[in-house]
C-alpha cells in the first residue's frame, strides 16, 4: 500500500491548522526544517510541530535539512514527531544518530541528495527504518523531478530486497500524477508532494488519484 505524504511546505502558512484538515486523508504530514545553512532556506522548528501536534492524526514525518541535526533529535522527538530523517551529508555520525532517534522514540530515516551515491548508505541500511530519496534538491518546492532518480529507487529497492529487510523507500521532490506511477514503479513507497497537493483545487480529491495511481 503506498503511503501519500503531503509537504506542509507547500501549504499556506498563514493557515497551518486549516491546510492540515484539506489533506486529513493522508498518511503522513511531511515537515521540512532547513535552517539557511545545509539548504539556502529557512522554514520552521518544533515550535510549529508542537503547535500542529493536536490539529491532526496524521504521522509527523520530520526531515531535518539542517546543518548539526545531533543538536536537535530529542527537541523534535518532544515536539511530536513520529519519524525523524537526517541527511547523510550533514553527520560523520550516522549509526550513533540512528540510535539516538529510535532512543528518543522516533523512527529513524536517512536522506540523500540527487548527487549522493547509494553506496554511503549500505552499511546503515539494517538499522533505518526510511530512506528518503531526493528527486529535486533539497531547499525549494516546486521544482522539476531529476529523471535520473527513477533508476536510484529501483537500485535502492534491489538494495532492501536483498537485505529481506522492512525498510521504506520515500521520494520528494517534483513528483506530480503525471509522473507518480514511474516512481511507484521503480518501488517507492512514500510519496511526499507538495506543491501537487496543496497548490490544487482540492487537495483531498488529489490524494485520492495519489493513492490510484498506486493500486
Ligand atoms: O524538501 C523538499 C524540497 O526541498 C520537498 O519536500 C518539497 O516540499 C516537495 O515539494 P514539491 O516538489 O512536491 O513541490
Amino acid at each position: 500500500m503506498i503511503k501519500i505524504a503531503p509537504s506542509l511546505l507547500a501549504s499556506d502558512f498563514t493557515r497551518l491548522a486549516e491546510e492540515v484538515k484539506t489533506i486529513d486523508n493522508a498518511d503522513m504530514l511531511h515537515l521540512d526544517i532547513m535552517d539557511g545553512h545545509f539548504v539556502p532556506n529557512l522554514t520552521f522548528g518544533p515550535g510549529i510541530i508542537s503547535a500542529l501536534r493536536d490539529k491532526t492524526d496524521l504521522v509527523f514525518d520530520t526531515h531535518l535539512m539542517i546543518s548539526n541535526p545531533e543538536d536537535y533529535i530529542e527537541e523534535y522527538a518532544e515536539a511530536g514527531s513520529d519519524y525523524i530523517t537526517f541527511h547523510i551529508e550533514a553527520t560523520n555520525h550516522s549509526h550513533r544518530l540512528i540510535q539516538r532517534i529510535k532512543e528518543s522514540g522516533c523512527k529513524a530515516g536517512v536522506s540523500l541528495n540527487p548527487g549522493t551515491s547509494l553506496k554511503e548508505i549500505e552499511l546503515i541500511l539494517p538499522d533505518l527504518d526510511m530512506v528518503l530519496i531526493m528527486s529535486v534538491n533539497p531547499g525549494f518546492g516546486g521544482q522539476k523531478y531529476i529523471p535520473q532518480i527513477t533508476e536510484k529507487i529501483a537500485r535502492l529497492n534491489s538494495m532492501i530486497e536483498e537485505l529481506n529487510n522492512d525498510v521504506a523507500i520515500a521520494v520528494d521532490g517534483g513528483i506530480k500524477l503525471h509522473n507518480v506511477s514511474e516512481v511507484i514503479e521503480a518501488g517507492a513507497d512514500i510519496i511526499i508532494a507538495g506543491s501537487a497537493i496543496f497548490g490544487s483545487e482540492n487537495p483531498y480529491e488529489m490524494i485520492k488519484k495519489f493513492r490510484a495511481a498506486g493500486e
